[in-house]
């Protein structure tokens, strides 16, 4: 009988489910965006109720345009956004406040502070992250300091923390499982990612009870069984990893060296280093690849906090086109030099400059300059951050990728791969299946189940759909990088 995984991918703007054969290819899915809100300058919240409603929902509504019967589905996988933080009451299941998102910028100032009393090489020892708002850790402690009676909740034992994850398995179980894995956990800043546990010096400086957090586990692991009522089976769930991750195991990178980067909300490059972590002399991030059978795989990761977010803002922010996919005609007809630079940083800058309170600019403006320029300027803003990336993982000592494995909402983009290619001055290489995070979490049930020998029988299902070559002149990069360079120092807020 073939066997079917359902990979539940919860991202920054939309829910998602999608139906994998054993081939690895997608037989049925259904998405459902949500509500973002911004209740103040770099504050990003999701109402966690509705990250919940509608992640089921797309469950439902995939297993029905599927045709499949529930018991048809073999296992699934759970992937989701990651760092962002929610507080749920242990009884109810309801969160005490929206979950606090991995863009929101509200603990910059307790982050400088905790920088200033000179924390962070201790930190970044153990966790291979930088002190940063970006991480649930300071986002958790700003729930239990400002939700009134949250502390004393918590140390009565009654509330659960979660990233998205965790919190998605604790209501698929019925509010019985409370568990993570190893991916998710290492992004929370409070994650030793050598000893592979909680760490409780972490803890007491960020004022964490030990009580509120998840059980973690390898990313194939038996987490927890669904509750029947909700998708008319009881469904094992046995593949979990943060969504950038997953995207590495859906991409097939197994070999050290291998890099890939997902375009998204955000964006992020990762590059598998081995068995053993290396870190960055360049504010890139240590961090969990996978961890299978108990042996970590270990990455570092660039990460960049607005990418396809910079097309939404385009779209609804200020109005400039109607569709996401308008931009490519408008890129086409600008041409790659109109000598305008948005720089997205709305939430500030991520790696490699982490600057919490750097804010967006646009520069080169002109008489002439219209529509398509300043829509182009923020097309090619997310290649000049990949290129900062890549510049980042050079001068840390990396051999440059032999090419770099794209995927996520924005490598539809034709002009933007093509861009990407020439300014990095390395090949682009766009897969046949693009949705690689939801495919990563339905290997990794897979790979539980046994359907799955190991990562090679994995990596025998990838397959390039279109590869870009870099043909842009080395003057011309070095030119419009260098402008770049340019206006990225003008807007940073420490110079
Ligand atoms: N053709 C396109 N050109 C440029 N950007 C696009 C295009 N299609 C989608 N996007 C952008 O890609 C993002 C959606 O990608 P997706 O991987 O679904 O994001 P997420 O998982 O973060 O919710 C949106 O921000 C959207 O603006
Ligand atoms: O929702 P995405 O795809 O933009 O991914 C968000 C990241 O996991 C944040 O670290």
């Amino acid at each position: 009988m073939p066997q079917y995984l359902l990979a539940i991918d919860q991202g920054t703007t939309s829910s998602r489910a999608i139906i994998f054969s054993a081939e690895g290819l997608p037989v049925a899915r259904a998405q459902q965006e949500f509500r973002q809100y911004f209740p103040q300058d770099g504050w990003v919240e999701h109402d966690g109720e509705e990250i919940w409603s509608s992640t089921l929902e797309v469950c439902r509504k995939a297993i029905a345009e599927s045709g499949l019967d529930s018991a048809e589905i073999a296992a699934i996988g759970i992937t989701n956004q990651r760092e962002t933080t929610l507080v749920w009451e242990a009884e109810t299941g309801k969160p005490i406040h929206p979950a606090i998102v991995w863009q929101d910028r509200r603990t910059a100032d307790y982050c400088a502070g905790l920088k200033g009393e000179g924390h962070e090489a201790m930190v970044a020892a153990k966790t291979g992250l930088l002190i940063d708002p970006y991480f649930s850790a300071t986002k958790l402690r700003w729930i239990l300091h400002n939700v009134p009676g949250a502390r004393e909740r918590a140390q009565r034992g009654e509330l659960r923390f979660g990233t998205v994850d965790s919190y998605l398995l604790w209501h698929l179980t019925g509010g019985k499982v409370h568990r993570t894995d190893a991916s998710n956990a290492s992004r929370t800043l409070m994650f030793n990612i050598h000893q592979q546990c909680w760490d409780e010096e972490l803890l007491a400086l960020f004022d964490i009870p030990a009580s509120l957090l998840p059980e973690v586990l390898d990313c194939a692991a038996d987490f927890g069984h669904t509750d029947s009522q909700l998708l008319g089976a009881s469904i094992p769930v046995l593949g979990m990893a943060g969504d950038q991750q997953a995207a590495l195991i859906g991409q097939a990178c197994f070999e050290p060296g291998m890099v890939k980067s997902t375009y998204g909300t955000g964006c992020f490059m990762i590059q598998n280093t081995g068995e053993q972590p290396v870190s960055s002399k360049n504010r890139l991030l240590t961090t969990v690849g996978y961890r299978l059978d108990g042996k970590v795989t270990y990455a570092v990761e660039g990460s960049i906090f607005v990418a396809g977010a910079a097309v939404q803002w385009l779209r609804d922010g200020i109005k400039l086109i109607s569709h996401a996919r308008d931009s490519e005609a408008l890129a086409e007809a600008t041409g790659d030099a109109c000598g305008v630079y948005l720089v997205p940083a709305f939430t500030g800058l991520g790696a490699p400059y982490w600057d919490p309170k750097a804010r967006g600019a646009i520069f080169g403006l002109t008489r002439d300059t219209g529509i398509k320029e300043i829509v182009t300027a923020g097309l090619q803003s997310v290649c000049y951050q990949t290129c900062d990336l890549l510049e980042a993982m050079r001068q840390d000592g990396a051999a440059a990728p032999s090419a770099l494995r794209v995927d996520g909402g924005m490598v539809e983009n034709n002009w933007v791969m093509q861009f990407l290619a020439d300014i990095l001055g390395v090949s682009v290489e766009r897969p046949e299946v693009t949705e690689t995070t939801a495919l990563g979490v339905a290997y990794l049930a897979g790979l539980k189940l046994g359907i799955y020998s190991d990562l090679q029988a994995i990596a025998s299902h990838w397959h390039r759909q279109q590869r870009f070559e870099p043909r842009m002149s080395e003057e011309q990069r070095a030119r419009l990088y260098a402008g770049w360079l340019d206006a990225v120092k003008r807007v940073r807020s420490e110079g």
